[in-house]
This record gives C-alpha cells, sequence and structure tokens, in this order.
C-alpha cells in the first residue's frame, strides 16, 4: 500500500499492491444496443414488505406526469409485485433484436419476471445466481425505449443479489425505504457500505407507514411507535425525504392495479432529489 492511498484511490493508483481493490465499475454491463436509458434509480430496502415496490411505483408515476418518459425494472425476482400495482396483465413478447418491455396504461415501460411466467401464481425458486443474472438480463437484453428516468426495484436486503444487480447497473443513485418497525439503523449502515463499495450517491431515506392519519381530526398517529429514522439519518449524514403514511386508500390502488390513478403527491422530497441529480 503506498503512503499516499485513500479508500477511493485504486481506481487512479498504478500501483499493483496486496491491498488493490477491484473497480466496481468494471462489473457493469452493456445495456442492449438499442436502448437509450438517461438516468437509473435504485429503491433498495433492508428486508421485504416495508413499501419499495410501492415507492418504487410512486416515483415513477410523479415523474410520468412531470411528461418524463419512465421505466420500471422489476428487479425483486421472488416477490415481484411491479406489474399488478400498475394493472399490468399482458405477458412480455420479444422480437429477433431483444424482448420488449410491456407498456402501463399511461406509458410506463415495465420488465418483471411476472411478465414472462406462464402462471404469475408460481413461485420462482431459482437460486441467487440465476436471479442475479435475471435481472442483468433485464438491463442487457431488453430494448428500453428512450427512458429519462428508470427506477429499479431492488430485490430485498444487501446480499449477494442486490450486490450484484448494483455491479451489472449504472446506478446514478440509491433511495433508501424504511419502516418504522425496521432496524433502522443495520438497514441504513449496510445500504450505505454498499453504497459506498459501489461508488453511488445514497438520495436519501424515505420512511413508509410512518403513521396514520385520523381522517376526522386529522391528528397524526405513530401506529408502530417512535421512529428511529432521524437520529440513523444523522450518523450516516444523510437526509429523510419524506414520511408516507399508512394509507387505505394507496392499499386498495395498489390492489386494483391503478397506482397510476391515485393520489400519491406525497412524495415530493424524493422526486425533487432525482430531479437534482446532474
Ligand atoms: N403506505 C402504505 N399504505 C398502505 N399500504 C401500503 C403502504 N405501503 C405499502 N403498502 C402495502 O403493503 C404491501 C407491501 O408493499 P410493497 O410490495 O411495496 O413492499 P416491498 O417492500 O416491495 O415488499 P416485497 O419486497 O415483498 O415486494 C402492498 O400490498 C402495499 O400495497
Amino acid at each position: 500500500m503506498s503512503e499516499e492511498c485513500t479508500p477511493q484511490a485504486c481506481s487512479t493508483c498504478k500501483e499493483t499492491c496486496s491491498d488493490r481493490k477491484a473497480d466496481p465499475k468494471s462489473f457493469l454491463k452493456d445495456p442492449h444496443p438499442k436502448s437509450r436509458v438517461n438516468k437509473v434509480i435504485a429503491i433498495v430496502s433492508g428486508k421485504g414488505g416495508v413499501g419499495k415496490s410501492l415507492v418504487t411505483s410512486m416515483m415513477a408515476v410523479n415523474f410520468q406526469r412531470l411528461g418524463k418518459r419512465v421505466a420500471v425494472l422489476d428487479a425483486d425476482i421472488t416477490g415481484p409485485s411491479i406489474p399488478k400495482m400498475f394493472g399490468i396483465k399482458k405477458q412480455a413478447e420479444g422480437s429477433e433484436e431483444g424482448l420488449l418491455p410491456v407498456k402501463s396504461s399511461m406509458g410506463t415501460q415495465v420488465m418483471s419476471v411476472n411478465l414472462l411466467l406462464e402462471d404469475e401464481t408460481k413461485p420462482v425458486i431459482w437460486r441467487g445466481p440465476v436471479i442475479a443474472g435475471t435481472v442483468t438480463q433485464f438491463w442487457t437484453d431488453v430494448i428500453w425505449e428512450d427512458v429519462d428516468y428508470m427506477f429499479v426495484d431492488m430485490p430485498p436486503g444487501t446480499g449477494d443479489v442486490p450486490l450484484t444487480v448494483f455491479q451489472s447497473l449504472p446506478v446514478d443513485g440509491i433511495i433508501i425505504v424504511t419502516s418504522p418497525q425496521d432496524l433502522v439503523s443495520m438497514v441504513v449502515q449496510k445500504a450505505v457500505n454498499m453504497a459506498e463499495m459501489m461508488n453511488i450517491p445514497i438520495l436519501g431515506i424515505v420512511e413508509n407507514m410512518s403513521y396514520i392519519e385520523c381522517p376526522d381530526c386529522h391528528k397524526k398517529i405513530n401506529v408502530f411507535g417512535e421512529s428511529h429514522i432521524d437520529e440513523a439519518a444523522k450518523e450516516h449524514g444523510l437526509t429523510v425525504l419524506d414520511r408516507l403514511p399508512l394509507n387505505p386508500k394507496i392499499a386498495s390502488a395498489c390492489d386494483k392495479g391503478m397506482i397510476e390513478l391515485a393520489d400519491i403527491e406525497i412524495i415530493d422530497n424524493a422526486v425533487k432529489a432525482v430531479e437534482d441529480l446532474k
């Protein structure tokens, strides 16, 4: 190790030493030659069920409403919920050149394993490398047509599969989704470590199911007790972008496949953080 060594310096250093770290960008895969994707935003969570797919869909819908061309890559292979939220029932089709994403009724391009399976109720019981390979193919073999913003619904956690996905896709920014029941500080720490390894900025944290609002007096009630999100964010120098309520109308819009028609402006700080990306 050279005396001037810093943890980030390997990519510019010419010395060959035992401490050399692989350049995370060297694992990046090229997109399909006909794809045009401007920005890729990954949505991550520490575990399943905290609302990662919901936040992914909300981000896509918000940008669609801003007149942007939007795509969702559903990398959550074992728990794919994006097609259902967008009410997509069609199967994806391919041409000789590659696989085509399915367009939602409002024009969002979507690719998900559910759009390829004959029976979407059958569980995907593939092993990690196959899952990671499938996600990578969603990037390399799908023809994404002129996308301003692609949102990637990542597999939950920070294990091998999300790591491979991060290494393969040129992610421009990460949004962390947590819920008040989460072991927030551990989740945030792991996400921060992964982002640092990959050299990708974390745009901030969205706390989902943060509270419920009384429909009569509009008082906010913290159903899951006091949140620890602010301390965890401060500890890592991150911003809490938005706090989303537990809202039966949102749950029902997701269930009915009508997320594109739902009232979802409540995620505006996360939208701004993505817009501000250079
Ligand atoms: N704020 C909310 N208000 C009401 N329902 C919500 C809210 N957030 C999530 N849900 C509901 O909870 C369920 C799980 O959400 P979602 O699929 O987004 O979680 P996830 O973290 O992506 O889980 P998985 O990793 O298992 O796919 C969905 O049915 C969704 O409609």
